[in-house]
């Protein structure tokens, strides 16, 4: 396996007790730091995306150039005919005259909304099998050998969804198989954290195992004419020897995270996190009374002793530091309910409400995720719009309140673009590092 040519560098696949192999550096690896850069062997749009992206790359159309509709079956859009050819080579010409009859069969109709995504998913990457030189001979193609030796997930005997008769079609043994690297190995392609397809990376998923607390993020490069890519880039620096792990799940579902990966992907997770949180037994209730809940949360804030007006880097905390009385604020719920009352009251503009509850959100965040993971870049990001937003309403009078609420805005910005610089560009573009620019440019113009 060392020698594979689709093994970097600077990594190596090792054995692992329980998850067959592990990928561990093989040198030390600076934060922010390209692990993996790697394509998909097949990916779709998610359904409320069709139409409004290219379906090649991805990308959303520019202003005045709309999107073109595949003439053939009217189903595909592309941003032009560079990106249509890059899709029928690979694998639109084995599809396109099919697909109508195929999606309105009453076979594939019966499918529930997910099936649907699996079926259309496993056809591309059928069809992509199909037109190798010599159908469906997966050792000519890469991609193709290490996807089909990857691990398959728990429920292998999952009825695989029937998929567009494509010619030749496969044997029902490769389909099975293929159908059982399903699930445990796919990957949700984001844009800023919104999901917007899914996509099969083989290399990806054949290096890394999950962790709640992991050292590396996945993200997607959507470019011209390309389909797209998956970049794997360090979070915090990583030594050598070191096991370099992806989150398989938002590692914010503290209380059904274990559930899922047991169910979907068959292990249970001995991360530091899990074992801390398994220990916990059952969560005291979060206080009902709202005097009693303000003190609580004040003292959540005072733990993580984060200074919204003059610090010029974020804690790191530890789940396992956070004290027995503050513990009640790890339920999901809690957090859900946190993160509404900041979005509803930054939009309606009770800022007050909204920072005080965004920095309680983020001592959770900085608590429950590793450094410089992107959901703290964007949500340091809103916090950033919202002081800004009520330092333009404030009495223009009340210079104090004014010079405050710029040193916070000041100071959630650099944050926010020390953690989102980490992960560096990423989607569509006009993303949150070109958000914060604009923002700090708006301050420093002021
Ligand atoms: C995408 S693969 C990861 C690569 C895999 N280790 C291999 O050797 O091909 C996902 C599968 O790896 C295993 N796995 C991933 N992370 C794990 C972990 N933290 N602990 C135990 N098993 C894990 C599970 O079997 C899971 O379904």
């Amino acid at each position: 396996m060392q020698g594979s040519l689709w093994l970097p560098k600077n990594v190596e696949l090792v054995p692992h007790p329980t998850a067959r192999d592990k990928t561990i550096a093989k040198v030390d690896i600076k934060a922010g730091a390209c692990i993996l850069s790697t394509p998909s062997f097949a990916f779709i749009l998610l359904e409320s995306e069709k139409g409004r992206r290219c379906d090649n790359c991805f990308r959303l159309p520019s202003e005045g150039s709309p999107l073109k509709r595949c003439a053939g079956c009217g189903s595909y859009w592309y941003c032009d005919a560079q990106c249509q050819t890059v899709q029928w080579k690979v694998h639109h010409k084995k599809i396109c005259k099919l697909f109508n009859s195929y999606i309105s069969s009453l076979a594939y109709q019966a499918l529930a909304a997910h099936e649907k995504q699996d079926a259309i998913l496993l056809s591309h990457a059928i069809a992509r099998m199909s037109v190798l030189p010599t159908p469906y001979s997966i050792e000519e193609s890469t991609l193709a050998t290490v996807l089909l030796s990857l691990l398959p997930r728990p429920d292998e005997s999952a009825v695989t969804p029937v998929i567009c008769p494509i010619k030749p079609f496969p044997s029902d043994q490769l389909l099975r198989k293929l159908y059982s690297r399903f699930s445990n190995n796919n990957f949700a392609v984001h844009s800023h954290l919104t999901s917007i397809g899914h996509g099969i990376f083989p290399v990806a998923s054949r290096l890394f195992n999950h962790s709640c607390i992991p050292n590396a993020a996945a993200k997607y490069m959507l470019s011209p004419t390309r389909s797209i890519v998956m970049e794997v880039v360090a979070l915090r620096n990583i030594i050598s020897g070191e096991e370099i792990c992806l989150p398989y799940l938002d590692p914010a579902l503290l209380q059904t995270r274990e559930q899922i990966l047991e169910i979907s992907y068959g292990f249970k997770c001995n991360c530091s996190s899990c074992f801390f949180l398994g220990q916990l037994g059952p969560l005291k209730e979060v206080p009902t009374d709202s005097n009693e809940l303000s003190s609580l949360e004040s003292q959540l804030r005072a733990f993580v002793a984060f200074d919204s007006m003059s610090a010029t880097s974020l804690p790191a905390i530890s789940i396992e530091a956070l004290p027995p009385a503050l513990r009640c604020f790890l339920r999901e719920s809690y957090m859900a309910t946190l993160s509404e009352i900041f979005s509803k009251a930054s939009h309606e503009g009770q800022y007050d409400v909204a920072l005080e509850s965004g920095i309680t959100l983020l001592a959770l965040y900085l608590i429950i995720y590793p450094t410089n993971y992107p959901q703290i870049g964007m949500h340091l990001l809103e916090l950033a719009k919202t002081a800004w937003n009520a330092k333009i309403l404030s009495n223009e009078a009340n210079d104090a309140e004014n010079q405050a609420l710029k040193k916070q805005v000041k100071v959630f910005l650099a944050l926010a673009s020390q953690a989102l610089t980490i992960l560096g560009k990423e989607g569509d573009t006009d993303g949150p590092l070109q958000e914060v620019a604009i923002l700090q440019n708006l301050v420093r113009n002021e």
